[in-house]
């Protein structure tokens, strides 16, 4: 499990670390694994031109004693100081080692952005702003320390420009902010220097699962098993406009393992349905109801189903089982309209992405997009239900839990259709019995590698993700042994 934390969970442990040690001991550790890295990064020290961007505070101090070693080691060691004050001890161990002062970005190999980390607050001010805008622009590595500045680290907002990373090196633990968008695509390669916290961090703020992880969540069949102990899953999806939906979901579904697929749909979908999956067990439906349709462990509603009285009456009639749903969708827009609907006993899982969670809380989607975690955590406590929100990094976030975060997407699955599979994955995993917390991150995970094995780099359509899905799981023990890869 790779975890994440706060500003504030990282400064209390900080706190704790420093009271056992003799002054700038965390400083010195921070610096010596900034430089291995930059070191690693330029292949040869001697010679080389590094440019460090130094703030005010502790992070520009980072910047300056790492300066100071590779002037040791032979670079051309430059500095711009842009904070109203700078960090004595290391401004003058960097001059002592041979470090300049200038005024302008010139042309570095490598930049060094010690401008802000975990205390920084809102958008950056100047000269800090114009300064990183000149900075991104120039053809040089650009290493962050600790954050990207312009990186709100507790949270992944970016308030207007920030540093684009090729590396990041924090300090001690990974930030919230660097795993969560919009900040984390600013991250680039994220490597974590232990500077000792371990033994003082709390109960982390944000999770993401490794395939190690996943490979131990996931059910496997074994000897005793039968379709009915590996998980029945009822979905209710497709219309006579949309068919493709009922298809992919229920292709997700299968793909991920479910022990039958019960498909309630009208005739158009219903037709579809029988022709691509003959493993799935039909009910046309003349009526909204799936009083007719046989027992399920859980249910998937509304990929491509309308919003309409009929749609309206059929996702009733599934929250009105006993057993855990998952809704998507066009059920989203449904219960965004109706939202005592939510109200039951057996658990929901929605997988929405940024404007049906604004429908669903009432937030315009531009600002759930900048604050997709504060969102996720807020729709989950107001509707009680496991929020699973899609995009760039997938969030699943349950009251009272660390989020999970998922690190395996890939932009080519950002395509119409893959939402419908992920449903399916989704709702299969439900029905064997996962919680919708460890159904959604596993969902996700396995969606985002059966979108990378798909598409190899180039573009997918939704079906070869369903079709990829087995691949992912198969793949699992392959990645866990190899400790996982960062999107
Ligand atoms: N603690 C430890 O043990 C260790 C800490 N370590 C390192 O220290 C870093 C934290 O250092 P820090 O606390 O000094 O804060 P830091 O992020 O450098 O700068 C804060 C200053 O920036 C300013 N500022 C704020 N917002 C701004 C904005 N939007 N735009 C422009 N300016 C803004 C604000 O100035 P003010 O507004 O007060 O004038 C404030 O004073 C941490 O990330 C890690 O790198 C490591 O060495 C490991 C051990
Ligand atoms: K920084």
């Amino acid at each position: 499990m790779r975890t994440a934390y706060t500003a504030d969970q990282i400064r209390a442990a900080e706190l704790a670390l420093m009271a056992t040690l003799p002054e700038g001991t965390l400083m010195q550790r921070a610096a010596a694994g900034l430089t291995s890295v930059c070191a690693s990064l330029l292949g040869r020290v001697y010679g080389s031109r590094v440019l460090l961007l130094v703030g005010r505070g502790d992070n520009g101090g980072d910047a300056l004693y790492a300066g100071e070693r590779l002037a040791r080691r032979g670079a051309r060691v430059e500095a711009i100081l842009a904070g109203s004050k700078t960090h004595a001890e290391g401004l003058a161990a960097f001059l002592e080692a041979g470090g300049r002062v200038v005024e302008e970005v010139g042309a570095p190999e490598l930049v060094v952005d010690g401008l802000v980390g975990i205390g920084a607050s809102g958008a950056l001010r100047e000269p800090y702003a114009s300064l990183v805008a000149e900075a991104n622009a120039v053809d040089a590595l650009m290493v962050a320390v600790d954050v990207p500045s312009g990186v709100d680290s507790s949270t992944g907002r970016v308030a207007g420009v920030a540093v684009d990373a090729h590396v990041t090196v924090t300090m001690g633990a990974c930030k919230t902010g660097l795993l969560v968008d919009p900040g984390a695509a600013k991250v680039g390669l994220l490597e974590v220097i232990d500077i000792g916290l371990g033994p003082y961090l709390p109960d982390p703020d944000v999770a993401a699962l490794t395939a190690e992880d996943v490979e131990g969540l996931l059910p496997r069949p074994g000897a005793e098993s039968d379709k009915y102990r590996r998980g029945v899953i009822g979905i209710a999806a497709g219309s006579d406009r949309y068919t493709g939906a009922a298809v992919l979901s229920v292709g997700g579904a299968l793909r991920a393992g479910a022990g039958m697929v019960r498909y309630a749909g009208t005739a158009p979908p219903v037709q579809q349905v029988r022709a691509r999956w003959p493993e799935a067990v039909v009910t046309e439906l003349d009526h909204p109801s799936i009083a007719g349709v046989g027992r399920v462990q859980a249910w998937v509603a509304g990929p491509g189903l309308g919003t309409g009285d009929w749609a309206h009456e059929l996702v009733a009639g599934v929250l009105a089982t006993d057993v855990p749903v998952l809704l998507d969708a066009d059920a989203l827009t449904i219960v965004s309209r109706d939202r005592g609907l939510l109200r039951r006993a057996a658990p929901v899982l929605i997988t929405p992405h940024a404007g049906e969670l604004s429908r669903l809380i009432g937030v315009p989607g531009d600002r759930v997009e900048a604050s997709r975690l504060e969102h996720a955590r807020r729709a989950a406590a107001e509707l009680g239900v496991t929020v699973l929100l899609k995009g760039s990094t997938t969030l699943i976030a349950e009251d009272e839990r660390p989020v999970r975060v998922n690190l395996t997407g890939s932009s080519w699955l950002a395509t119409g259709g893959t939402g419908d599979v992920l449903s399916g994955v989704g709702g299969a995993l439900l029905a064997a019995g996962l919680t919708p917390y460890d159904a959604g991150s596993c969902a996700a995970f396995l969606h985002g590698l059966a979108g990378r094995i798909a598409s190899d780099g180039a573009p997918l359509a939704a079906a070869d993700v369903a079709d990829a899905v087995p691949s992912a799981i198969r793949s699992l023990r392959g990645e866990s042994r190899s400790g996982g890869r960062r999107s």
